[in-house]
């Protein structure tokens, strides 16, 4: 697996031997390494420190109070935000899809789905990524005619296209409505078994992290404060008193009370 390594855009912020610090080994066996990364706007520090590895396969849910840096961490996974500290190992194939799909109003959704890939592949690949998940039917409209659901399914057909092996989603079904993000979220659960990638997930909705995530991270000043792995079988049941603990354990770190919740 090729890796990047993004350095902090003006080198002296860090010592050279911080930002090298990762041996071979390290990016053999991690799709992300992450290692005292600070990320600071206007002087203060929404990252702080923050250390995380996630393993090749692995997937991960974010969790964290609104503001917290999550989409300020994936969007420096990404390589979109480079102005940083510390050390940032990440896969070359990386894709990434947010909450808003992003799609070009003026391309069908085929060239979309093809957007920016080097080499100018053909429509069939656009097409191939298009059936996985499910939206090859709507190969040639325009983005405009796509509900909600199918648009970020064109999105997530962009981010497959790239053979990415680290995924990275910010919130990507937080605007669907209820029923079309329980087969949003079945699908990403499908489509990362399949592909066997790394996924980042950043999400609000606790039952989600615990649905699809091998281990759910709860980021809080600044760091990754709380971490909580879900051994429960896939498909996972939302009924099994397991997960409900889980589910609980999660919220009460994100200091929601879960006995107002259940009032
Ligand atoms: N370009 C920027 N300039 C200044 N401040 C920024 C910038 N981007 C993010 N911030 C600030 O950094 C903090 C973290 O933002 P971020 O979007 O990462 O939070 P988040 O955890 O993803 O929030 P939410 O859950 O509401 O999406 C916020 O206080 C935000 O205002």
């Amino acid at each position: 697996m090729a890796t990047d390594v993004h350095r902090p855009v003006s080198p002296e912020a860090v010592p050279a031997s911080e930002t090298s610090q990762a041996t071979p080994s390290t990016q053999a066996t991690q799709a992300v390494h992450v290692a005292g990364l600070t990320r600071a706007f206007d002087g203060r520090a929404v990252i702080d420190r923050l250390d995380l590895d996630v393993r090749p396969g692995e997937f991960v849910a974010l969790l964290g109070r609104s503001g917290c840096g999550k989409s300020t961490l994936l969007r420096i996974l990404a390589g979109l935000d480079r102005d940083i500290e510390g050390t940032v190992l990440v896969p070359r194939r990386k894709a990434v899809a947010f909450q808003a799909p992003r799609l070009m109003p003026w391309k069908k959704v085929w060239r979309n789905v093809l957007l920016g890939l080097p080499g100018k592949p053909g429509r069939a690949v656009a097409e191939q990524a298009l059936k996985e998940v499910g939206l090859d039917h709507r190969t040639d409209a325009w983005p405009k005619t796509l509900s909600g659901g199918e648009a970020q399914r064109a999105s997530l057909a962009r981010a497959l296209v790239r053979e990415p092996d680290l995924l990275l989603l910010d919130e990507p079904f937080g605007a669907l409505d209820a029923l079309t993000r329980i087969k949003a979220q079945r699908l990403v659960g499908e489509l990362w078994q399949r592909r066997g990638c790394a996924v980042l997930l950043v999400t609000h909705d606790v039952e989600e992290a615990v649905l699809l995530a091998d281990r759910v991270l709860v980021m809080d000043d600044g760091v990754i404060a709380h971490e909580q792995r879900i051994d429960l079988d896939r498909p996972r049941d939302i009924t099994d008193p397991r997960f409900a603990e889980l589910r609980a354990g999660l919220l009460e770190r994100l200091g929601v009370d879960t006995a107002a919740e259940a009032a």
